[in-house]
Protein backbone atom coordinates (compact mmCIF):
# COMPACT_ATOMS: atom_id res chain seq x y z
CA UNK A 1 0.00 0.00 0.00
CA UNK A 2 2.90 2.12 0.49
CA UNK A 3 6.31 2.69 -0.19
CA UNK A 4 9.38 1.75 1.41
CA UNK A 5 10.49 4.95 2.84
CA UNK A 6 8.40 5.92 5.13
CA UNK A 7 8.65 8.73 8.20
CA UNK A 8 7.46 8.96 11.68
CA UNK A 9 3.91 8.38 11.06
CA UNK A 10 4.35 5.58 8.79
CA UNK A 11 3.50 7.73 5.44
CA UNK A 12 5.39 7.25 2.78
CA UNK A 13 6.10 10.51 1.56
CA UNK A 14 3.29 10.52 -1.28
CA UNK A 15 1.77 12.52 1.01
CA UNK A 16 -0.70 14.25 -1.36
CA UNK A 17 -2.15 10.87 -2.72
CA UNK A 18 -3.74 10.69 0.97
CA UNK A 19 -5.80 12.94 2.14
CA UNK A 20 -6.69 11.88 5.88
CA UNK A 21 -4.29 10.20 8.04
CA UNK A 22 -4.42 9.13 11.99
CA UNK A 23 -2.53 7.32 13.64
CA UNK A 24 -3.32 5.85 17.17
CA UNK A 25 -5.91 8.93 18.22
CA UNK A 26 -7.33 8.23 21.32
CA UNK A 27 -9.85 10.75 23.38
CA UNK A 28 -10.98 10.62 26.39
CA UNK A 29 -13.99 12.66 28.57
CA UNK A 30 -14.37 13.17 31.75
CA UNK A 31 -11.50 12.40 34.87
CA UNK A 32 -11.13 9.55 37.12
CA UNK A 33 -13.93 6.98 37.46
CA UNK A 34 -16.33 8.68 35.01
CA UNK A 35 -13.75 9.30 32.21
CA UNK A 36 -15.01 8.13 29.08
CA UNK A 37 -12.90 6.60 26.26
CA UNK A 38 -14.46 8.02 22.96
CA UNK A 39 -11.44 7.28 20.69
CA UNK A 40 -9.07 4.39 21.86
CA UNK A 41 -5.94 3.76 19.12
CA UNK A 42 -7.81 4.63 15.73
CA UNK A 43 -5.50 4.23 12.76
CA UNK A 44 -6.91 4.53 9.00
CA UNK A 45 -5.41 6.38 5.72
CA UNK A 46 -7.87 7.76 3.40
CA UNK A 47 -6.93 8.64 -0.07
CA UNK A 48 -7.27 11.66 -2.09
CA UNK A 49 -10.56 11.55 -3.89
CA UNK A 50 -12.58 9.07 -1.73
CA UNK A 51 -15.94 9.04 -0.29
CA UNK A 52 -15.56 7.11 3.46
CA UNK A 53 -18.97 6.13 5.69
CA UNK A 54 -18.20 5.93 9.38
CA UNK A 55 -20.69 3.54 10.90
CA UNK A 56 -21.01 1.95 14.45
CA UNK A 57 -23.54 1.82 17.45
CA UNK A 58 -24.53 4.76 19.60
CA UNK A 59 -21.98 6.14 21.58
CA UNK A 60 -19.28 3.85 19.46
CA UNK A 61 -17.31 7.06 18.59
CA UNK A 62 -18.05 8.32 15.40
CA UNK A 63 -18.74 12.06 16.32
CA UNK A 64 -15.04 12.19 18.33
CA UNK A 65 -13.62 10.51 15.43
CA UNK A 66 -14.88 13.13 13.08
CA UNK A 67 -14.30 16.02 15.40
CA UNK A 68 -11.12 14.86 16.08
CA UNK A 69 -10.20 14.51 12.84
CA UNK A 70 -11.48 17.67 11.39
CA UNK A 71 -9.52 19.51 14.24
CA UNK A 72 -12.53 20.53 16.36
CA UNK A 73 -11.31 18.65 18.96
CA UNK A 74 -7.92 17.97 20.20
CA UNK A 75 -6.75 13.90 20.72
CA UNK A 76 -5.33 13.26 24.07
CA UNK A 77 -3.16 11.09 22.00
CA UNK A 78 -1.49 10.08 18.26
CA UNK A 79 -1.58 11.93 14.83
CA UNK A 80 -3.63 13.25 12.30
CA UNK A 81 -2.28 14.63 9.06
CA UNK A 82 -4.60 16.19 6.35
CA UNK A 83 -3.19 16.52 3.02
CA UNK A 84 0.44 15.02 4.23
CA UNK A 85 0.44 18.09 6.82
CA UNK A 86 0.37 17.38 10.82
CA UNK A 87 -2.56 19.05 11.92
CA UNK A 88 -3.39 20.31 16.35
CA UNK A 89 0.59 21.41 17.24
CA UNK A 90 0.40 24.98 17.41
CA UNK A 91 -1.76 27.66 19.10
CA UNK A 92 -5.39 27.32 18.87
CA UNK A 93 -5.52 30.61 16.21
CA UNK A 94 -2.92 28.09 13.79
CA UNK A 95 -5.17 25.00 14.41
CA UNK A 96 -8.58 27.41 13.42
CA UNK A 97 -6.67 28.52 10.43
CA UNK A 98 -5.28 25.08 9.30
CA UNK A 99 -8.96 24.40 9.62
CA UNK A 100 -10.20 26.98 7.40
CA UNK A 101 -7.36 26.03 4.43
CA UNK A 102 -8.13 22.67 4.60
CA UNK A 103 -11.44 21.10 6.00
CA UNK A 104 -15.08 21.79 4.74
CA UNK A 105 -17.83 20.82 7.04
CA UNK A 106 -21.46 19.65 6.87
CA UNK A 107 -24.07 19.20 9.70
CA UNK A 108 -27.03 17.92 10.20
CA UNK A 109 -29.01 20.98 10.97
CA UNK A 110 -27.34 23.07 8.47
CA UNK A 111 -25.79 25.25 10.94
CA UNK A 112 -26.36 28.28 8.17
CA UNK A 113 -26.24 31.92 9.10
CA UNK A 114 -30.46 32.77 9.12
CA UNK A 115 -29.53 36.49 8.45
CA UNK A 116 -27.40 36.24 5.51
CA UNK A 117 -28.42 34.89 2.01
CA UNK A 118 -27.60 31.60 -0.22
CA UNK A 119 -24.46 33.44 -1.38
CA UNK A 120 -23.60 35.19 1.72
CA UNK A 121 -23.69 32.16 3.50
CA UNK A 122 -21.86 29.95 0.85
CA UNK A 123 -18.93 32.55 0.39
CA UNK A 124 -18.31 32.98 4.39
CA UNK A 125 -15.87 30.21 4.49
CA UNK A 126 -13.78 32.52 2.01
CA UNK A 127 -14.55 35.45 4.03
CA UNK A 128 -13.87 34.13 7.41
CA UNK A 129 -10.11 32.89 5.70
CA UNK A 130 -9.11 36.34 4.27
CA UNK A 131 -9.55 34.68 1.02
CA UNK A 132 -10.91 36.69 -2.10
CA UNK A 133 -14.55 36.48 -2.73
CA UNK A 134 -14.63 34.97 -5.99
CA UNK A 135 -18.33 35.36 -7.01
CA UNK A 136 -17.86 33.72 -10.22
CA UNK A 137 -16.63 30.29 -8.20
CA UNK A 138 -19.52 30.77 -5.77
CA UNK A 139 -22.00 30.69 -8.38
CA UNK A 140 -20.39 27.37 -9.82
CA UNK A 141 -20.57 26.08 -6.57
CA UNK A 142 -24.49 26.54 -6.20
CA UNK A 143 -24.90 25.26 -9.92
CA UNK A 144 -23.32 22.58 -8.70
CA UNK A 145 -25.79 21.37 -6.08
CA UNK A 146 -28.56 23.02 -7.88
CA UNK A 147 -29.41 26.40 -6.43
CA UNK A 148 -28.25 29.36 -8.98
CA UNK A 149 -31.80 30.44 -9.13
CA UNK A 150 -31.82 31.13 -4.71
CA UNK A 151 -28.79 33.19 -4.61
CA UNK A 152 -30.59 35.87 -2.86
CA UNK A 153 -33.20 34.11 -0.56
CA UNK A 154 -32.55 33.79 3.32
CA UNK A 155 -32.09 30.13 4.77
CA UNK A 156 -35.79 30.26 6.05
CA UNK A 157 -37.12 30.64 2.78
CA UNK A 158 -35.61 27.08 1.98
CA UNK A 159 -36.57 23.64 2.18
CA UNK A 160 -34.52 21.25 4.74
CA UNK A 161 -33.00 19.59 1.40
CA UNK A 162 -31.97 22.83 -0.19
CA UNK A 163 -30.20 24.39 3.18
CA UNK A 164 -28.41 21.01 3.23
CA UNK A 165 -27.14 21.84 -0.25
CA UNK A 166 -26.32 25.36 0.75
CA UNK A 167 -24.04 23.47 3.30
CA UNK A 168 -22.50 21.45 0.66
CA UNK A 169 -21.42 24.44 -1.51
CA UNK A 170 -20.09 26.09 1.52
CA UNK A 171 -18.58 23.40 2.32
CA UNK A 172 -16.83 22.79 -1.36
CA UNK A 173 -16.16 26.89 -1.73
CA UNK A 174 -12.42 26.32 -0.51
CA UNK A 175 -12.05 23.79 -2.62
CA UNK A 176 -10.53 21.39 0.64
CA UNK A 177 -8.62 18.72 1.41
CA UNK A 178 -11.46 16.82 3.31
CA UNK A 179 -15.27 17.48 3.24
CA UNK A 180 -16.70 16.14 7.09
CA UNK A 181 -19.98 15.56 6.72
CA UNK A 182 -21.91 14.40 10.27
CA UNK A 183 -25.34 12.46 9.45
CA UNK A 184 -25.84 15.29 6.27
CA UNK A 185 -29.27 13.38 5.74
CA UNK A 186 -30.42 12.66 9.63
CA UNK A 187 -32.82 15.23 9.53
CA UNK A 188 -34.05 14.89 5.51
CA UNK A 189 -36.77 13.17 3.50
CA UNK A 190 -35.83 10.12 1.84
CA UNK A 191 -36.06 12.45 -1.70
CA UNK A 192 -34.02 15.25 -0.11
CA UNK A 193 -31.45 12.70 1.49
CA UNK A 194 -30.87 11.13 -2.09
CA UNK A 195 -29.88 14.30 -3.91
CA UNK A 196 -28.19 15.09 -0.96
CA UNK A 197 -25.95 11.86 -0.96
CA UNK A 198 -25.59 12.17 -4.99
CA UNK A 199 -24.35 15.99 -4.48
CA UNK A 200 -21.60 13.97 -2.31
CA UNK A 201 -20.58 11.27 -4.63
CA UNK A 202 -20.23 13.74 -7.14
CA UNK A 203 -18.15 15.98 -5.31
CA UNK A 204 -15.86 12.63 -4.81
CA UNK A 205 -16.40 11.48 -8.50
CA UNK A 206 -16.50 14.91 -10.48
CA UNK A 207 -14.43 17.23 -8.61
CA UNK A 208 -12.45 14.71 -7.21
CA UNK A 209 -12.86 15.57 -3.08
CA UNK A 210 -12.77 13.43 -0.41
CA UNK A 211 -15.56 13.13 1.79
CA UNK A 212 -15.60 11.14 5.44
CA UNK A 213 -19.70 10.94 6.66
CA UNK A 214 -20.68 10.18 9.60
CA UNK A 215 -24.19 8.10 8.93
CA UNK A 216 -26.41 5.47 10.83
CA UNK A 217 -27.93 4.42 7.70
CA UNK A 218 -26.13 1.92 5.73
CA UNK A 219 -28.71 3.05 2.50
CA UNK A 220 -26.33 6.24 2.74
CA UNK A 221 -23.54 4.43 3.49
CA UNK A 222 -24.07 2.70 0.15
CA UNK A 223 -23.61 5.82 -1.67
CA UNK A 224 -19.81 5.46 0.02
CA UNK A 225 -16.66 3.77 -1.80
CA UNK A 226 -16.14 2.29 1.42
CA UNK A 227 -16.99 1.83 5.46
CA UNK A 228 -14.93 2.30 8.48
CA UNK A 229 -16.55 0.49 11.44
CA UNK A 230 -16.21 1.45 14.78
CA UNK A 231 -17.18 -0.45 18.21
CA UNK A 232 -16.17 1.19 21.80
CA UNK A 233 -13.79 3.64 20.09
CA UNK A 234 -11.77 1.08 17.89
CA UNK A 235 -11.90 0.51 14.32
CA UNK A 236 -14.15 -2.62 14.58
CA UNK A 237 -14.23 -3.63 10.20
CA UNK A 238 -13.91 -2.01 7.13
CA UNK A 239 -16.20 -3.03 4.07
CA UNK A 240 -15.30 -1.82 -0.10
CA UNK A 241 -18.20 -1.19 -2.17
CA UNK A 242 -20.55 -1.09 0.35
CA UNK A 243 -24.33 -2.67 -0.30
CA UNK A 244 -27.33 -1.73 2.10
CA UNK A 245 -27.85 -5.47 2.66
CA UNK A 246 -24.22 -6.20 3.63
CA UNK A 247 -23.82 -2.67 5.34
CA UNK A 248 -26.67 -3.98 7.50
CA UNK A 249 -25.56 -7.51 7.85
CA UNK A 250 -22.17 -6.52 9.29
CA UNK A 251 -23.80 -3.85 11.76
CA UNK A 252 -25.68 -6.57 12.97
CA UNK A 253 -22.98 -8.45 14.00
CA UNK A 254 -20.14 -6.27 15.15
CA UNK A 255 -18.57 -6.54 17.57
CA UNK A 256 -18.51 -10.74 17.27
CA UNK A 257 -15.16 -10.36 14.95
CA UNK A 258 -13.13 -7.24 15.77
CA UNK A 259 -10.80 -7.29 13.14
CA UNK A 260 -9.68 -3.72 13.35
CA UNK A 261 -6.53 -5.14 14.38
CA UNK A 262 -5.93 -6.42 10.88
CA UNK A 263 -6.35 -3.38 9.24
CA UNK A 264 -3.99 -1.42 11.47
CA UNK A 265 -1.36 -3.75 10.09
CA UNK A 266 -2.41 -3.72 6.60
CA UNK A 267 -1.60 0.27 7.10
CA UNK A 268 1.70 -0.81 8.78
CA UNK A 269 0.80 1.16 12.14
N1 LIG B 1 -18.34 16.30 25.36
C1 LIG B 1 -18.44 15.08 25.91
N2 LIG B 1 -18.35 14.93 27.25
C2 LIG B 1 -18.42 13.72 27.83
N3 LIG B 1 -18.57 12.54 27.14
C3 LIG B 1 -18.66 12.64 25.81
C4 LIG B 1 -18.61 13.90 25.12
N4 LIG B 1 -18.73 13.66 23.79
C5 LIG B 1 -18.86 12.33 23.65
N5 LIG B 1 -18.81 11.71 24.86
C6 LIG B 1 -18.89 10.26 25.11
O1 LIG B 1 -17.95 9.62 24.25
C7 LIG B 1 -18.51 8.45 23.68
C8 LIG B 1 -18.49 8.55 22.16
O2 LIG B 1 -19.40 9.58 21.78
P1 LIG B 1 -19.66 9.96 20.27
O3 LIG B 1 -20.62 11.10 20.26
O4 LIG B 1 -18.37 10.15 19.57
O5 LIG B 1 -20.37 8.63 19.72
P2 LIG B 1 -21.23 8.42 18.39
O6 LIG B 1 -20.83 7.09 17.87
O7 LIG B 1 -21.08 9.61 17.50
O8 LIG B 1 -22.69 8.35 19.00
P3 LIG B 1 -24.12 8.71 18.33
O9 LIG B 1 -24.29 7.74 17.19
O10 LIG B 1 -25.09 8.43 19.44
O11 LIG B 1 -24.07 10.14 17.90
C9 LIG B 1 -19.89 8.30 24.27
O12 LIG B 1 -19.83 7.41 25.35
C10 LIG B 1 -20.26 9.69 24.73
O13 LIG B 1 -21.14 9.67 25.81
Amino acid sequence: MFGSKRDKTGASGRGTDEALRLVKVSKSYGEGESAVRALDGVSLSLGRGTFTAVMGPSGSGKTTLLQCAAGLERPDSGIVMVAGEEMGKGSEAELTKFRRRRIGFVFQQYNLLPTLTVAQNTVLPLKLAGRRIDKAKARSVLEQVGLAGRLKHRPDELSGGQRQRVAIARALVTEPAVVFADEPTGALDIRSARDVLHLLQEAVRVHGRTVVMVTHDPVAASYADSVVFLADGRIAGHMERPTVDAVAERLAHLGDDINGSDYAAQLGV
